[in-house]
């Protein structure tokens, strides 16, 4: 294993130059931190592979993180990017995953850090090099506890990148399928992302998608005729916006507060965007949900591969992810 070790380390020094600046990491008690020179960071627990933080260089923070989040492994994290695989809610008429609880075991299960790694590019606006971090995280079948490989007794890895930029996150997912027979998977990445004031909040990009409604039960597919999204209430939909033909089209969803863009959203090859706020009752109804007002701070933009099911024959892999994107 890299990068093994108690006290923060350095990288990106080049021997024989001049001393580079540095990303700060550590990876003790169930977490990996890094932090680029420019102040910038990011806080991933291992249980889970949750990312539980990420600020940008003045520390404000990008995602929100319930008070009563659990972080000692005995539930899945309430807020932050929880992974959801390999179902998305439960689906009791699907046989092959029809035991595994809500949102399946890649949110509960204990991942392994594979390693880290830096790389530098140059921003059209700047002639000074950026540097960004990438931490990689895996889950096998070998890796699974007892309880979940009896619910879905598939082989599998699971390779989840996260890319810390000076303005952006993207956390990037990898399913392989290691058995000797296909198994159909669900992927999802559950970003709570913070706002500062619900009511101001307007979301683009989801003009003329179609969209599941589940609250209150699943609707018939309907489709989103205002070209912005505002929240005044329970929301809780399954998109499927109107992306191009080509990777390079698709729609990014943009979250606009006051006016002001906060928070772009581009997906790669995550077909799905929900969109998620509990608002009054649902918060009070969740233990793990504080302040009980804090779904006036929070929104879930949540890009993934859950309409359908992606099967995967023996061999082959799937690979979805997001980049969310800011500026100051
Ligand atoms: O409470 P959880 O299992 O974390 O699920 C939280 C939420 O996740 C997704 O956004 C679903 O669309 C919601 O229906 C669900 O309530």
């Amino acid at each position: 294993m890299v990068g093994k070790g108690n006290k923060p380390s350095m990288l990106a020094s080049t021997p024989g130059l001049a001393p580079q600046p540095q990303v700060t990491f550590s990876d003790d008690n169930g977490r990996v931190t890094a932090v680029l020179p420019t102040g910038e960071s990011v806080e991933v627990l291992l249980y889970g592979a949750t990312v539980i933080s990420w600020k940008d260089k003045n520390g404000d923070e990008k995602l929100w993180l319930s008070k009563a989040a659990k972080l000692d492994g005995s539930k899945a994290v309430r807020g932050g990017i929880p992974l959801v695989f390999p179902v998305f809610g439960t689906a009791p008429d699907h046989e092959q995953t029809s035991k595994l609880p809500q949102h399946g075991f890649a949110r509960t299960s204990r991942w392994e850090f594979l390693g880290k790694s830096t790389s530098e590019s140059t921003p059209a606006s700047s002639t000074a090099a950026d540097l960004s971090v990438k931490l990689d995280f895996g889950l096998s079948s070998a890796g699974l506890d007892s309880d979940a490989k009896s619910k879905w007794p598939y082989a599998f890895n699971l390779i989840y990148s996260v890319t810390l930029g000076r303005e952006s996150l993207t956390t990037s997912l990898v399913v392989s399928n290691d058995d000797d027979k296909p198994f159909d998977v669900q992927v999802l990445l559950h970003t709570y992302l913070r706002v500062k004031d619900i009511s101001s909040v307007s979301i683009t990009g989801l003009g003329s998608a179609t969209y599941i409604d589940k609250v209150g039960g699943v609707s018939p597919p309907q489709t989103q005729s205002a070209s912005e999204l505002t929240i005044s209430g329970e929301v809780d939909r399954v998109y499927t916006p109107k992306d191009g033909a080509s990777p390079t089209e698709v729609v990014p969803v943009t979250v606009v507060e006051g006016g002001k863009t906060k928070f772009t959203v581009v997906r790669d090859n995550l077909s799905n965007v929900v969109v998620w706020n509990p608002w009054v009752d649902k918060a009070n109804g969740l233990g793990d949900f504080e302040p009980k007002d804090g779904y006036k701070n929070m929104l879930c933009i949540e890009p993934g591969s859950v309409s359908g099911w992606q099967t995967l024959e023996a061999g082959d892999a799937f690979e979805g992810a997001q980049t969310i994107s800011f500026s100051y």
